[in-house]
């Protein structure tokens, strides 16, 4: 047997209003996020997160003040810890770490290095490659893991955007509402996490991938003469973002009098991107502009799907390959871009 310590990585959030202005004050600090040096980021980061605190306490307030991000996240390590319980020959658990609040990652790696694992592999729940989430977290649990004193074998799973569980969980998700809605003047709007332009102009592959991650489920669907677009959410901050934005799209379909089938894309789990800004603010905006129907689809979560194609990766790990490239970076997407952007 084996000891495997399995780490799931998302961006956590707020677990009450006095947590909004360090949460974003931790986010705004991450140099991934903004791209200046430190004593002027910090300086950064504090004015930005003072000015926003306010608003994003309001956005919070719309579901209890808080961010379900992280019993949705546990509840999907419990669901893939079920699964890897299976696994005969292996001894696993699976831990939760998150990059802007609890649980940080060095407090994790500290309870992972108490563990005493054999190996250690980290699964961002970022099916898409960024180096404003992907890459953020490894890196921060790379620091993490050596003030722990954390020497383990490492593997990392950078992406994973046409991974069959996913794309058949979002299928399956999607499936029933266009059924439902057949004869009708209906447009599916996959809606990703928006991100600077200039970020992916400097080589970040996310949109590539979240474009062709929508068209594999496109595809899955095979509904003939599918209407449908990805579109980009939640920008903050006044650069250039992603094109074409939600919000465009939303207004879009009520001129052409077309309702709309809303799919979050980048995200595996609920909180404020999908509860707010999804559920309250463009559904509100969707009736202003003459949306005649507004369905949001909900993230794949513990869908059994997702959760086997997670377990899938981990275990498709080839034995050994961990042991002997420690701090090795596979991608199960099998993409070059990612791999580069992550060494
Ligand atoms: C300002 C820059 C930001 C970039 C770049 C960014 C990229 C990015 N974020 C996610 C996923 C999530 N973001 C969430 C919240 C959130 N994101 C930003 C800013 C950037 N994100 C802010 C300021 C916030 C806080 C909420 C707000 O003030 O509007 C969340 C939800 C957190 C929660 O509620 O628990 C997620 C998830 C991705 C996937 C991404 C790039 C690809
Ligand atoms: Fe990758
Ligand atoms: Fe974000």
């Amino acid at each position: 047997m084996t000891k495997k310590a399995v780490v799931l990585f998302n961006l956590g959030g707020p677990d009450g209003p006095a947590a909004v202005e360090p949460f974003l004050f931790n986010l705004f600090y991450d140099p991934a996020i903004i791209r200046l040096p430190k004593p002027l980021r910090w300086l950064v980061a504090k004015m930005i997160s003072r000015r926003r605190a306010p608003v994003a306490q309001e956005i919070y307030a719309q579901i209890g003040g808080a961010s379900p991000i992280l019993p949705q996240t546990e509840a999907q390590a419990a669901a893939l810890q079920d699964l890897l319980d299976q696994e005969a020959g292996d001894d696993y658990r699976v831990f939760v770490s998150m990059r802007y609040w609890h649980p940080f990652a060095h407090d994790v790696a500290r309870a992972v290095a108490d563990w005493t694992p054999e190996e250690v592999i980290l699964l961002p729940l970022y099916p898409q490659f960024s180096s404003t989430t992907t890459a953020s977290s490894l890196e921060e649990w790379t620091r993490a893991a050596n003030a722990a004193g954390l020497a383990a074998p490492t593997a990392s799973l950078c992406c994973y955007p046409f991974e069959k569980g996913l794309i058949s969980a979002c299928t399956e998700l999607i499936a029933p509402k266009v059924a439902e809605m057949a004869g009708q003047k209906v447009r599916v709007l996959f809606s990703a996490h928006g991100l600077p332009q200039k970020i992916v102009d400097a080589g970040d592959p996310y949109q590539w991938q979240v474009e062709r991650m929508a068209e594999k489920i496109v595809d899955r669907l095979a509904v003939p003469e599918l209407d449908w677009k990805v579109c980009y959410q939640s920008r903050v901050g006044p650069m250039k973002w992603l094109e074409p934005s939600t919000e465009t799209e939303i207004e879009r379909a009520g001129a052409e009098a077309i309702s709309l089938i809303v799919v979050p894309i980048a995200f595996v789990s609920e909180h404020s991107e999908t509860l707010v800004e999804l559920d309250i603010e463009y559904a509100h905006l969707a009736r202003e502009a003459g949306v005649p129907e507004y369905h949001r689809i909900r993230t794949v979560g513990v869908q059994a799907d997702f959760i086997a194609g997670l377990a899938r990766m981990i275990t498709a790990l080839p034995p050994g390959r961990i042991s002997s490239e420690s701090g090795t970076r596979i991608c199960p997407g099998g993409f070059k871009d990612c791999l580069m952007l992550a060494s």
